[in-house]
C-alpha cells in the first residue's frame, strides 16, 4: 500500500488498515522536512484540475500537514491546491538530496518516476499525467531492468489493467507492479468493495494467464514467455 504526502488520511492511519509492506512517498519541500521523488523536482499542470478549479472539499485535510497553513490556498484562481504546492516544491531538487536522505534515514529508499537506466527504482511516468510524450513504462522496464543488474528490485506502474499486464511486466524482470486508478476508480464507483473486486479480478486474471502460460510459480515466468515489439526484428527472419 503506498501513502502519498497529500493523503488525507494520516500514515498512523493508514498504518493501522493491515499487514503488508507499505510505502510513503516524500515530495521535495523547500523546508528540507520532507524530500521528493525524483520525478517531481517541478509540479504538473493537471488541466482539468486547472479548468475545474480543483481544491480539497470542506470536510477533508491533508492530515500528514497538519502544520502547514492551508488557508494560504486561492481558492478562486485556477487550481488553487496545485499552484499552492508548486511554490512549495524545492525546484533545485538534485542527486545531492538523495544522498542527504539516505543519510537520514534506515529505511529502505525506493527512486518513483525512472524512465532509463539511471538508479533504482520504481519505473514509472507518473501516470502519464506529467508530460507529453513520455513512454509507456512497460517498454522503458527491460533497459532499466539490465542496467540494474539485479542489484535492487525493480517495479512498475502505469498502464497496469489486466493480469496480462502484470504478467508481463514481471516476464520483462519487474519484481513487482503498482497500481493507481484501477483503484482509484473502484473506490469512486463502489467503495471498499469495489477496490476488493478489482484486485480479485487482477489476481484471477494474473493467475489464469500463468495457468495458461504453464508457470506454476512466479520463477517460473521467463522472458521467453512473451514477445516484445523489439524483439520482433531479431525473430522476424526466423519465421
Ligand atoms: C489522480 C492522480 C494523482 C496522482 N498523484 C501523484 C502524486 O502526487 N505523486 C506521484 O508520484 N504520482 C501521482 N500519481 C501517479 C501514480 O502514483 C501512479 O504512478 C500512476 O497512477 C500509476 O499509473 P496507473 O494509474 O495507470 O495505474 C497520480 C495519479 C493519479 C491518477
Amino acid at each position: 500500500m503506498t501513502l502519498s504526502s497529500f493523503a488525507t488520511s494520516s500514515v498512523e492511519e493508514v498504518a493501522s488498515t493491515g499487514p503488508g509492506i507499505h510505502f510513503f512517498q516524500l515530495y521535495g519541500w523547500a523546508s528540507r522536512q520532507l524530500l521528493s521523488f525524483v520525478d517531481t523536482p517541478r509540479l504538473y499542470q493537471i488541466e482539468a484540475d486547472i479548468k475545474n478549479r480543483f481544491s480539497l472539499p470542506s470536510h477533508l485535510t491533508l492530515k500528514n500537514f497538519e502544520g502547514l497553513d492551508l488557508g494560504k490556498i486561492d481558492k478562486t484562481n485556477d487550481s488553487g491546491l496545485t499552484a499552492y504546492f508548486a511554490e512549495q516544491i524545492d525546484q533545485s531538487l538534485n542527486w545531492k538530496d538523495l544522498k542527504w536522505l539516505q543519510m537520514i534515514t534506515h529505511l529502505p529508499i525506493l527512486l518513483k518516476g525512472v524512465l532509463t537506466a539511471e538508479d533504482g527504482i520504481i519505473v514509472s511516468n507518473h501516470g502519464a499525467r506529467q508530460l507529453d510524450y513520455v513512454p509507456a513504462t512497460i517498454m522503458a522496464l527491460e533497459e532499466v531492468v539490465k542496467a540494474v543488474q539485479g542489484r535492487v528490485p525493480v517495479f512498475l506502474d502505469g498502464g497496469v489493467r489486466r493480469g496480462t499486464d502484470v504478467f508481463k511486466a514481471l516476464a520483462l524482470g519487474a519484481s513487482g507492479v503498482f497500481i493507481g486508478r484501477p483503484v482509484v476508480f473502484s473506490l469512486a464507483a463502489n467503495g471498499e468493495a469495489g477496490v476488493r473486486k478489482v484486485l480479485q479480478m487482477l489476481r484471477d486474471e494474473f493467475e489464469l494467464t500463468m495457468a495458461l502460460s504453464g508457470c506454476c510459480s512466479l520463477k517460473e515466468i521467463t522472458r521467453n514467455h512473451i514477445v516484445a515489439p523489439w524483439d520482433l526484428s531479431r525473430i522476424a527472419p526466423r519465421l
